[in-house]
């Protein structure tokens, strides 16, 4: 985190709250010379006292093609520097003097805080994490796909710190950044790579040293990236933007996708000779509901964890509430668990989690959601399906099934128990006939 003022009590405070939350923090006393420390160094997060040049500054930084959030702040500032402030760019704005809950928060909104690693005893998330412990200690590239929040960055981080590493691993987030700024991002460039480029500027591959280089969701690379990244991967070394001088490659690379990269390479979208490079090592992440007997596990462990942070009684979960979280179908995976028992370890009354303290973040209750198909002594009631056919039936059950899980066709397939090849072929088939489908989630 890059904090950037003149030095002042409250700024101290506030760096000392914000190491107190985890984060390194780097100050700066004007913009100019937080520039020179992000083109050396990069940040996760950057905060600004209003007082200073922020739209200036916020300029600069897009001239530059960082991509850094920036948080305005200040002591008693006037409210329309504040606003203008964000009117240029700042993700919020953070009152001086400095509340922890506050840093906290700020930092959380920017940096996923990353739980301590329950290893649950599922044979399918034990085979994944022996994989990833076995390719640890060699320097080769790992692809590690899974769907969404199931906890691919999370095993990204056990690989590198099972691999001694003592350079520190750089998470970047490839989807949604324009391609130019992203290349920045992670090659650096020259000055006068490209208008506005003032100075020279170290990315991401290089400040990642010896460590560990983590490239969410690869898959959104733009195919000129690919390229540079390919031909790095290969001659271990690559030049900065605009640059004559090879810069040595020595971080280990592990990317992530959630999206299928053979039916990318199909479509055109993903290079595979890069493809075939990254997946020397390949760790499939399972979707939560595929090691469901984890789930009890991991709800205990993240109100352990929450109870901790915010100063709360760890509850017990009640066996219904245990049934709900087995039942449903968990879309969002681990994160979406970690983010249902924050919502019940701050919102719940009880002596116990209770099922109805169990909701989804638009507040709907997962026991409405999970509720299970009319059974009669143990059987599926058919008299309602009898006059229709088997292929209708299928169908049905099918496309409710992906709309209970929110579009998530890996979450689907494994409730239905078919694979996701199979479900995508039932899918185009029905879109051929003209029938709607439930967007990917
Ligand atoms: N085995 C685990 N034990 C404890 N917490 C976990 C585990 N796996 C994931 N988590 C937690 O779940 C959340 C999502 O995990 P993570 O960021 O690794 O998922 P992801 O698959 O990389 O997400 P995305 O698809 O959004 O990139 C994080 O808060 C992480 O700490």
């Amino acid at each position: 985190m890059l904090l950037i003022g003149a030095p002042g009590s409250e700024f101290r405070r506030a760096a000392e709250l914000a190491q107190g939350a985890g984060a390194e923090v780097t100050m700066a006393d004007a913009p100019a010379p937080a520039l020179e420390t992000l083109r050396e160094q990069g940040a996760d997060l950057v905060m600004i006292d209003v007082l200073e040049d922020v739209v200036g500054f916020l300029g600069d930084l897009r001239t530059e093609r960082f991509v850094v959030p920036v948080l305005a702040c200040g002591i008693s500032a006037p409210a329309e520097r504040a606003v203008a402030a964000i009117r240029a760019g700042a993700r919020d704005y953070v009152p001086l003097p400095p509340q922890r809950e506050l840093i906290a928060a700020a930092i959380a909104s920017v940096v996923e805080r990353q739980s301590q690693v329950r290893i649950g005893g599922h044979p399918v998330l034990e085979r994944a994490m022996a994989l990833a412990g076995a390719v640890a200690p060699s320097g080769s590239p790992v692809l590690v796909s899974g769907g969404k929040g199931s906890g691919k960055e999370t095993m990204a981080r056990e690989i590198h710190r099972l691999s001694g590493r003592a350079d520190p691993i750089v998470s970047v987030e490839c989807a949604g950044v324009a391609a130019d700024v992203l290349e920045s991002e992670l090659f650096g460039h020259e000055a006068g790579a490209f208008p506005g480029a003032a100075a020279r500027r170290v990315g991401r591959l290089e400040g990642a040293r010896t460590g560990t280089i983590f490239l969410r969701e690869v898959g959104a690379l733009a195919p000129a990236t690919q390229a540079r990244l390919l031909a790095a991967l290969i001659e271990k070394r690559f030049r900065r933007l605009g640059g004559e001088e090879d810069v040595p490659f020595e971080a280990r690379l592990i990317a992530s996708t959630s999206m299928d990269l053979e039916l990318a390479v199909e479509a055109g979208s993903f290079r595979e000779d890069l493809l075939v490079r990254l997946s020397l090592a390949r760790i499939g992440v399972p979707p939560l509901t595929e090691h469901g007997d984890d789930i009890a596990g991991l709800a205990e462990h993240f109100m352990e964890e929450f109870a901790q942070a915010d100063g709360l009684p760890a509850r017990p979960l009640s066996p219904q509430a245990i049934a709900v979280l087995r039942a449903y179908g968990w879309p969002g995976n681990i994160r979406e668990l970690r983010e249902c028992i924050h919502r019940a370890a701050l919102l719940a009354r009880g002596q116990r989690i209770e099922a109805e303290d169990l909701t989804r973040a638009d507040g709907s209750p997962l026991e409405a959601i999970v509720s299970l198909p009319s059974v009669a002594d143990g059987r599926i009631e058919v008299n309602g399906l009898i006059g229709r056919t088997v292929e209708e039936v299928e169908r049905e059950l099918i496309l409710g099934t992906l709309e209970r899980c929110q579009g998530n066709r890996t979450s689907a397939s494994n409730i239905l128990g078919i694979s996701v090849r199979t479900m995508r072929n039932k899918l185009r088939t029905f879109i051929e006939g003209g029938i709607a489908v439930p967007p990917a989630a």
